[in-house]
């Protein structure tokens, strides 16, 4: 297979809600993409400002009606891999390289027990507001923009995206955009999904200062890690957050739907590091503590 032209290729999507849904919506119109989706729906809409468009992809619901594809993109929760199994082994051939377009960090670790020990696999990082308001309808708040480690396969992923609202960037320093984002999370994620806000609640005079707080610890473990974090980062997102209106976050969205939470790939994967390297991170843990509490819960008490 060529993977540095730009022809035409067959694209999987595993994990058709909001970020699948809107990657899924970029890529349509150049290449031939299915959605493997464990909850099936009749079509794909994206909203994109307050316009409706239906997305042309054909949409599997069932891993025996699909074959090996050129790329397989992984929008699941994290937490969600293992359970996509059986769409790995039917999607993946010889050539097939498989691109991880998740929160957290170790991206690579989630997927390499379910794929051949050699198949190429691409962490990536994605900062992108999108929100799906039920199966198959999707409304993007704003921003497209994907980070991919220089070299490998990264040119070749970058150029599905030609012509498309996303800027694909190859980076040689991957670890410091990973938590960088990471950081990102870990200060609105929990935040806005335990207060059930969005991300204008991080403006509050009380919540802003806990915020802030996450944010250093954050800086602090990554700079242990080796990533060039500073805590002018943490304030750069503040103000970021604050000129976000309409946007939550996924963590939010999940809460509000009562699913279960991501805490263990973005404050867990905090807290773990933390750890790991002696960092001290007590309102990190703090805040792991109670998500991990509301991860999964219905909002109206009843279990
Ligand atoms: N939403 C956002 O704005 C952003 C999200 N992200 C990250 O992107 C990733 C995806 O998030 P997001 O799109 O919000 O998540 P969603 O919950 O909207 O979508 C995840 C999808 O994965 C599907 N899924 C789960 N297990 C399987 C399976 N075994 N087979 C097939 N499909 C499966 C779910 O299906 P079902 O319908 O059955 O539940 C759901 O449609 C996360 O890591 C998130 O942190 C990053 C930046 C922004
Ligand atoms: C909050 C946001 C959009 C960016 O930090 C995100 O990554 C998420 O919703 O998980």
């Amino acid at each position: 297979m060529n993977t540095t032209n730009t022809e035409p290729r067959k694209i999987a999507i595993i994990g058709s809600g909001a970020i699948g849904g809107y990657v899924a919506s970029q890529l349509a119109p150049r290449h031939g993409v299915v959605l493997c989706v464990r909850t099936p729906f009749e079509k794909l809409v994206i909203v994109e400002k307050g316009e409706e468009m239906e997305v042309p992809v054909r949409i599997a619901s069932d891993p025996a009606d699909v074959g090996p594809v050129d790329w397989i993109l992984v929008t699941t929760k994290a937490q969600d891999v293992a359970g996509a199994a059986e769409w790995f082994a039917a999607l993946s051939g010889q050539e097939t390289v498989t691109v991880m377009i998740q929160n957290g960090i170790d991206h690579e670790a989630r997927v390499r027990p379910l794929l051949g020990a050699g198949a190429p696999v691409i962490p990536s990082i994605i900062v992108c507001s999108v929100e799906r308001k039920k199966p198959g309808y999707i409304v993007h708040h704003g921003r497209a923009h994907i980070t991919v480690p220089a070299g490998g396969q990264s040119e070749a992923f970058a150029e599905l995206f030609t012509g498309s609202t996303f800027k694909v960037e190859a980076v040689d320093d991957f670890l410091t955009v990973s938590w960088k984002k990471l950081m990102s999370n870990a200060m609105v994620n929990p935040v806005t999904s335990l207060t059930l806000r969005r991300l204008t609640v991080t403006t509050e005079p009380l919540v802003a200062p806990v915020v802030r707080e996450l944010g250093r610890e954050v800086v602090a473990v990554a700079r242990a890690a080796g990533a060039k974090l500073t805590n002018e980062d943490v304030e750069r997102n503040l103000a970021g957050f604050a000129d976000a209106p309409g946007g939550g976050s996924s963590m939010l969205y999940d809460r509000l739907l009562g699913r279960p939470l991501e805490y263990e790939y973005i404050t867990g994967a905090v807290v773990a590091t933390a750890d790991r390297l002696g960092v001290p991170v007590p309102i990190n843990r703090t805040i792991l503590a109670l998500i991990s509490g509301a991860s999964g819960h219905k909002l109206d008490g009843s279990e």
